[in-house]
């Protein structure tokens, strides 16, 4: 039986006026790859901001309904949002290390979560290293800047700094959408290790790589769930015409 992590029922997300998310309800299973697929404009990203709260920086926004992580509500009043970010890790678009060595980038989530034993550090800069299949390309070269890295390592060593604080769900925006094939394809690959110990929610516009490396898929249209299941039957027989639509390529 898969396990669910997150929750979402009757989740509305408004900017302003603009109703951006409608009445979601969402299950998704732990340790499982979600795709969230949809056109431009749809609510994907701005779904996956609000599980964890990155959408409170935005003045405006208006968030009704329950959406849930391991039981509790995320939006509850006093909720430690620090906490529930390092728990819910995110890895952005555009790869985005700090000016500084790749060992400090990594070392950073840790070091601001109190670790400053050397011996602690080293130990989760290198296990982080290599959960992102990047430690063998830096291990020499750890002081060094990150950014004389590739565009591709310096999202391999963002996904290092994600593991870093030992999160337990990954949210991937877009992640590979500005990587070549080569360094798409290093985290895909990543992305299929990583589900043995973390869960992953990934916002994509490749349908191909949804279909690849996802369990589940979820499609999105106008601020609606429209669809989401198994990644297998949502490509191969979807129940709604518009998930047709949009997979077949006839809009979007
Ligand atoms: N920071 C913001 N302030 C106001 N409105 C926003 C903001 N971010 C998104 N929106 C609006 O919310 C709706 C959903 O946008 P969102 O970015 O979630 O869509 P998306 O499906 O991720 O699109 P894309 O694929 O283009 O990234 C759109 O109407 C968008 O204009």
């Amino acid at each position: 039986m898969d396990h669910t992590i997150l929750s979402a029922r009757d989740l509305n997300l408004y900017y302003g006026e603009n109703h951006a998310l409608k009445n979601i309800m969402i299950d998704l299973p732990e340790r499982q790859i979600t795709a969230l697929i949809g056109p431009s404009g749809c609510g994907k990203s701005t779904f996956l901001r609000t599980i964890n709260r990155m959408n409170d920086l935005i003045p405006g926004v208006k968030i009704t309904g329950s959406l849930t992580y391991r039981g509790e509500e995320v939006y509850a009043p006093g909720r430690d949002v620090t906490d529930l970010r390092r728990r819910i890790g995110m890895v952005f678009q555009k790869a985005n290390p700090f000016p500084m060595s790749i060992y400090d980038n990594v070392a950073y989530g840790p070091r601001t979560h109190g670790i400053r034993n050397r011996v602690k550090l080293d130990e989760i800069v290198e296990q982080s290293l290599r959960g992102a299949a990047i430690w063998e390309e830096v291990k020499d070269r750890l002081k060094k800047s990150a950014l004389g890295l590739s565009g591709g390592q310096q999202q391999r060593l963002c996904i290092a700094r994600a593991l870093a604080v030992k999160p337990d769900v990954l949210l991937m925006d877009e992640a590979t959408s500005a990587l070549d094939p080569i360094s798409t394809s290093k985290i895909e690959d990543l992305a299929s290790e990583l589900k043995k110990d973390y869960t992953i929610i990934m916002v994509t516009h490749n349908m191909q790589q949804a279909a690849r490396i996802s369990d589940n898929t979820a499609f999105f249209l106008m601020g609606e769930l429209v669809e989401f299941g198994e990644t297998e039957q949502i490509f191969s027989m979807p129940q709604d015409k518009r998930t047709e639509d949009y997979i077949t390529g006839r809009f979007g």
